[in-house]
């Protein structure tokens, strides 16, 4: 059997840990990986040798600087900066190498702040974006844009993925960078260990997200991956937009999930909102018609994906 070698871009990160765990259930896939220490793919000469001494068949990435809403409103320029050179470098260095069939990981917040709901694949690029996240925004639609113009200009495969907010095991659970679930896990966990009164929830409670649990993420990339070239082609030919929405089709308000968590970290207290704290975009449900015409579905609910959560939370972070 010949193996086709796949480089994992951020194996060691949420959807990384996800993908490679996907990929390596299979023997036909040979994972091909290197830490952020090993191989900075900001740097585009380090990049272009790693590319054409491995010569991956495929890449998926998932490198990129990632954060929640105040890591995002505080650090524009490094959300902007890192992951155009990353994006950039892994491209460039891609396409030289001869990958053919790329899967470039995006970011629901790509579309406009107050579009309609749900949000589907062509609402890109129809109207202003959430001021919290648009440098990052920015930065993952000259993603997408890259993919398509390489698509264009030299019959590439390669298609942007935009995933809904996501959580699971090898989250990020620092207090103030992280998003909302791992902060939350985190926070009611340690108040329940201190016997504190009460539980701080950024901003007002309102908005609403939808969350979906990396493993299912690793799922939708492995099946994706999976298709026939002709079914890939549909997606990334030169004449189509070469981005499709990974979600779970329903949301909650900020209220409701930290209920969720409180219920799943068992904490008695109290849950105080603070204001001071941005809201961010009011919504962002994805329509998630594309993947499911295709054959696709997420798995996980969010009461089950919470429960794994922390579990993984107890075990590893705690
Ligand atoms: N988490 C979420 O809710 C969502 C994530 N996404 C997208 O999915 C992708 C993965 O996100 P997620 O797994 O959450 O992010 P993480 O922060 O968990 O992981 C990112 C990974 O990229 C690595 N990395 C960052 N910069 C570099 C670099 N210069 N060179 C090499 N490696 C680097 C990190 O390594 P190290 O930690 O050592 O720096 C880490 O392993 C991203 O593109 C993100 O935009 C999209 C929607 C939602
Ligand atoms: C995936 C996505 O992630 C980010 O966008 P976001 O959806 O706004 O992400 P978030 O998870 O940080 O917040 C969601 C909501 O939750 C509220 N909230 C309450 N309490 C906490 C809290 O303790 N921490 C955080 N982070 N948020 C909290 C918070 O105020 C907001 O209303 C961008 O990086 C964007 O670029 C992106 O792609």
């Amino acid at each position: 059997m010949t193996q086709k070698k796949i480089f994992v871009a951020g194996h060691r990160g949420l959807v990384g840990t996800a993908v490679t765990e996907a990929l390596k259930e299979e023997a036909r896939y040979g994972v091909v990986t290197r830490t952020h220490a090993e191989l900075d793919l900001e740097d585009s000469r380090a990049t272009r040798q790693f590319f054409l001494d491995e010569r991956p068949d495929m890449v998926v990435m998932c490198a990129a600087k990632v954060g929640g809403i105040l890591a995002n409103n505080n650090l524009p320029v490094d959300f902007l900066h890192q992951n155009l050179r990353i994006q950039l470098s892994v491209f460039d260095a891609a396409h030289e190498a001869g990958v053919k069939r790329m899967i470039f990981l995006g970011s629901s917040c790509i579309y406009p702040r107050d579009c309609p709901q749900p949000i589907r694949e062509d609402y890109l690029l129809t109207g202003p974006l959430e001021a919290t996240n648009r440098p990052y925004a920015l930065a993952k639609i000259a993603g997408v844009e890259s993919c398509w113009s390489f698509n264009r200009q030299y019959g590439t495969r390669y298609l942007a993925l935009m995933p809904t907010n996501m959580y699971g095991p090898g989250d990020n659970y620092h207090p103030e960078h992280s998003h909302v679930l791992p902060a939350l896990i985190r926070r009611f966990h340690e108040a329940k260990i201190k016997g504190e009164p009460s539980v701080v929830v950024w901003g007002s409670g309102r908005p609403r997200r939808e969350f979906m649990y990396s493993q299912d993420l690793g799922d939708a990339i492995r099946f994706l991956l999976e298709l026939p070239d002709e079914q890939f082609a549909t997606l990334t030919g030169p004449d189509v937009a070469p981005l499709i929405n990974v979600g779970v089709g329903e949301d909650v308000t900020i209220r409701e999930v930290a209920e969720l968590v409180r219920a799943t970290v068992g904490y008695q207290g109290e849950l105080k909102l603070d204001a001071t704290k941005p809201d961010g975009t009011p919504r962002k449900l994805l329509d998630v018609g594309r993947l499911a015409a295709l054959g696709w579905k997420a798995k996980t609910a969010l009461d089950e994906g919470l429960r794994r959560a922390y579990k993984d939370f107890l075990q590893h972070h705690a």
